[in-house]
Formats: C-alpha cells, structure tokens, sequence
C-alpha cells in the first residue's frame, strides 16, 4: 500500500492523465503545425493553469545520450514507471562494447544453430540509426561477430525508415552498408541484404492493427516472394522512380536475387535474429516465427529455426523465448502500486496506442493489474493523413462514460493523433490532428469538473512540433529541389507540456518547474494528486500543495 500524505487528503474526484502523443514545445513556430493549429482549448488551458515544461529526450528517459529523440516505449515507460530505466538502445550499445553480448547463452545458440544447419544466419530490423527500435551499428556489429565465429552465410532483411530518420534517406544506409558487405565478404563468407521494404508495408505492425503486414513481411522475408532486384539500392532507386512521392517508410517490398532465385529465403536449420530492440512491432513477426498453433495467417512454409529477438519483447508472455539482451527490469510501476493501494484504474486509447496506455505504462507487461480496465477503439487502417482526426472523438466518448460511470479513481488516455499523422510529414493533416485533439480536450474536461477531479495533460515526446527539417544555423526550413520545404517525419527533442486543469482545489493546487522535470515525475505526481505519498523508488512529485 502507498502511505497517505498527512498535508492533502487528495481531490475529491478522479485524476485523469491525458497524454497528447507527439506534442512538443518548439523552440520556433517555424514549421510547427501545433502553433498553426486553430486550438482554442488548449491555448486557454496554457493561458490559465499551472504548467511548465517535461523533458522528454535523452537520458532523461533512459536513451543512451541527449542527442536521441525520446519515443513513444520510453516516454511512456517513464511516465508509468515513474523512473528511469537504462532503454533498449543503451542495453544493447553497452552489451556489445564490453561484448557480455557475445558471452550470453542465445548468440552462442543463434552461431551454433547457424553452423549446425546450413551456416545461415538471418537478421532482420529497421535499417537506419533511429534507435528507436534499433540502430544499424548493432546489426553491423553482429555481422563482424557471426564473421569471426566461423558463420558461412550472413542474410539481412532490411526494413526501410524514413520514419525515425529523415524521410528520404534509405540510400544513406543502403550504400555504405552493401559497401561494407562487400568488403567483408571472402571465399569463406558470404553476407548479402537479402529483402526489405518499407517499415510501414510490411513486418512492423503493431497491436495487431494490421496483420496483412506482416504477412507481407514473412512472405518477402521467408519466402523469397516478390520483385526481384540485383541490388537494395537499385531496389530503392528503382522503386522509387515508379512510385514518385512515395518517402522511405512506404516503400514496396522487394527481393534480391537473379534469374527469379532470391539469395536468402528462411529454411529449415537456419538462425534468425530479429534485431529491433524495442518490442510494440516486433512482437508479431517473433510469434509467427515461434509459433506452433499460429493461425493469424497462413505460412505457407513454417521453417524450423534457431530465432532469438535483440531483447525480450514481452515480459509476461516470455515472448521471445530467446534473446541476446536482457530488457530492463521495470519494477514498482503506478499501475502496479495503485493497484496494490486499491486505486481502480481505466486505461484507454485506439489500436495504434493502445498497448502505449497499457503494456508500456505497465513495465512491457501485457498482463492486467487488479482493478485495471481496458478499453480499445479500434484504429483505421488507412494512411492516417487522410483521417487526421483518427479515433480522438471515440477516445473522448470512452473517457467520458468511463468518467461518468464513478467506477475509476484514476483514468488515463492516449491521443495518438500528434505522432501518428506527425510521422506522415504532412503539415496540414497534422495541423487538422490538433485540432482534433483540442475538441475532444473541451468534451472530456466539463466532465472531469462535474466528477470533482483534475487532469494532468502532458505527452511522450514531440512530433507535430517540426515539420520540415530547419537548417541547424539558420532555422529556416530547408527545401527540397523544387523549391518546396523539406517535410520532417521524425520525433522531436523538444520538451512536452504537463498541465494541471484543477477548478476543484479552489487553487491551493500548482506545479514547480525544477531544472530536471522529466516524464518521470509525473507518477509522484499523481499519487500525490490522488492523497498518496510517492512510492519511495519514483522521482519526484511536482505538485505544489498552497
Ligand atoms: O514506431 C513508430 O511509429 C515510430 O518509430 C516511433 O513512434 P512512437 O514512439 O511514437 O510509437
Ligand atoms: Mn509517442
Ligand atoms: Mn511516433
């Protein structure tokens, strides 16, 4: 049980924490689409509440330096654990510079299956070095290692970005890549990029949105099916000539191979590591490779391999079974001490966030804590530029009957409309996304009123924030050959709002900026918010009581 505070018996009502995803606070409204959209809502909340500024970067969630852009896993990891953990990109970059990589039980597995088979060893991961899911120095890093253990064969399948790094720059990765294959490659070993195509098409769905994704990927990858090219980068260059307009992400899939053979499908006795270390989309390709009754599609041909994932994607499911690097050890998270505390919880969010507001605010656990109720509002499957509002109304709708049902001491939401459309690059769709989300912002917050609570509105990370690339010196968007302005798909490492929207305290209740106000901070905060002490391993809580 957490302790009561003695100083605050906590609001009458519940507490809702409103997360806002992809909504940073730029340092320029140059290229910003939440500074051109019309947000009434929100400008007031900012004119009229306490709020200050989260960090939402770099160390302060846990990535390896302030030069990486915070993401969806680690905002929200921080956000429900209320700490801050080593994250995947850190695990992986430390196992492999001590080498305590190569020393674990699955690599030695992943060589020697690889040996014992026909000396083939397959990675597939996002190609580029986003470190949001991966980073191409890991993969380049265990390409050097299988080489120097005696492995015949190496084959990637390489996932284009173009959504954690600029839209357009998958050559930037494919050449110098195929360049360095080449080069280590002798009579003795042979290592080639044997698939790919873009993230968004295939292999990388999550939440099961889209299992027609992953279909396509397990086709491209195992199979071997698909347009042939000699090369990857004559693939992209090709592709991309027949597909004008078309950035990194949503590229088609392809094979390499000559004379309709492809050179790396998946078979029997092969090793396969799926190198992404973050887990949202890699749990679905891992259980069609680790699955004996899967039934989500058909395989066609079921290889019999030695898979292991970078990290173990979910805790609860032990899924993978094996894994080069252990996942940090998410303990003591709110949902599992609000749980122990009695607190009922209610967790909601469409499809391409919902396991955000659950599995990652919960430590990567799939599992349920007592008295936790989830809703899921199924997302569109459509390219989100075309539905900017996306599933804000239904989210509004779910958060205002769960509200008025009195069942939840605390509530908790995902807009995922910042990010989702943010990561399309199109400005004017991520504009109309805000708006989106200040209007279901003015239906939920009466509500909150007339339950007696208050919100906390924040977010994981910036998105919709920079739209166009800004030239570093200058700030000024930088243009594309045809005088347009360069769009900008990725995260930002801008800082995210957290507002307090309290009118039941009568403004006893406010915020402290500290200098080192991250996500983090906001789990004390909450409990604090609710007439609870913060568990004794959470930072901080940044609630001024008057
Ligand atoms: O997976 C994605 O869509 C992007 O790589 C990161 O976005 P998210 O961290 O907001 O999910
Ligand atoms: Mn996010
Ligand atoms: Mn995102």
């Amino acid at each position: 049980m957490l302790q009561k505070l003695s100083s605050f018996p906590g609001v009458p009502g519940p507490v809702v924490i409103i997360v806002m995803d992809g909504y940073g606070l730029p340092k320029t409204d140059v290229g910003s689409a939440i500074a051109a959209a019309r947000k009434p809502t929100l400008d007031k909340l900012f004119a009229t509440c306490p709020n200050i500024r989260l960090k939402a970067h770099g160390t302060a969630v846990g990535m390896p330096s302030d030069d990486d852009m915070g993401n969806s896993e680690v905002g929200h990891n921080a956000i429900g654990a209320g700490q801050v953990y080593a994250q995947g990109a850190a695990l992986v970059a430390g196992a492999i510079a001590d080498g305590s990589i190569w020393q674990g039980q699955a690599w030695q597995e992943i060589v020697a299956g690889a040996k014992a088979g026909r000396g083939v060893l397959h990675f597939i991961g996002l190609f580029s070095d986003g470190n949001v899911h991966s980073h191409i120095d890991h993969l380049k890093a265990m390409v050097v290692q299988a080489k120097a253990e005696g492995v015949k064969t190496v084959r990637i399948h390489a996932l284009l970005d173009g959504r954690d790094v600029p839209e357009t720059s998958a050559l930037e990765y494919v050449e110098p890549f195929e360049a360095f294959l080449a080069e280590i490659s002798d009579p003795s070993f042979d290592a080639r990029i044997a698939s790919g195509g873009g993230r968004q098409v295939i292999t990388m769905d999550r939440y099961e949105a889209n299992w027609a994704l992953v279909e396509a990927g397990w086709k491209t990858h195992v199979l071997g099916q698909g347009e042939q090219f000699a090369s990857t980068a004559e693939a992209v260059k090709a592709l991309r000539q027949r597909h004008p307009g078309t950035i990194d992400q949503d590229l088609p899939p392809f094979v390499i191979g000559a004379n309709g053979q492809p050179v790396g499908t998946i078979e029997d006795g092969d090793a396969v590591v799926f190198y992404n270390f973050r887990g949202d989309r890699a749990i679905e390709i891992t259980r069609a490779f680790e699955e004996a009754d899967f039934d989500k599609f058909d395989r066609i041909r079921m290889p019999k391999v030695i898979y292991a994932g970078m990290l173990q994607y979910d805790g609860d499911l032990q899924l993978p079974k094996r894994f080069l690097v252990a996942p940090p050890a998410i303990k003591d998270t709110m949902g599992e001490w609000f749980a122990k505390s009695g607190v009922t919880q209610f967790a909601c969010s469409e499809t391409q966030k919902f396991g955000h507001v659950t599995y990652f605010w919960n430590g990567n656990r799939s599992g349920k804590f007592e008295g936790e109720t989830y809703q899921e509002v199924p997302s569109d499957v459509v390219p989100f530029e075309q539905r900017p509002w996306m599933k804000s109304a239904e989210i509004a709708d779910a958060m205002i009957a769960a509200l008025k049902s009195g069942q939840y001491k605390t509530l908790r939401c995902n807009f995922a409309n910042g990010d989702m459309v943010g990561h399309t690059g199109n400005f004017r769709a991520a504009t109309l996304s805000v708006e989106a989300v200040d209007l279901a912002l003015e239906r939920i917050l009466p509500v909150i009123d007339a339950m007696g609570g208050v919100a906390l509105i924040t977010a994981d990370h910036g998105n919709a924030d920079e739209m166009f690339e800004l030239d570093k010196k200058t700030k000024q968007p930088q243009l594309n050959a045809d005088g347009s302005f360069k769009a900008k798909t990725a995260h930002t490492l801008n800082p995210v709002p957290l507002i307090l929207y309290d009118n039941v305290s009568g403004g006893k209740l406010g915020l402290k900026q500290t200098e080192s106000a991250g996500l983090s901070n906001i789990a004390a905060t909450v409990a604090n918010l609710l007439g609870y002490e913060k568990h004794a391993k959470w930072d901080e809580s940044l609630l001024q009581i008057r």
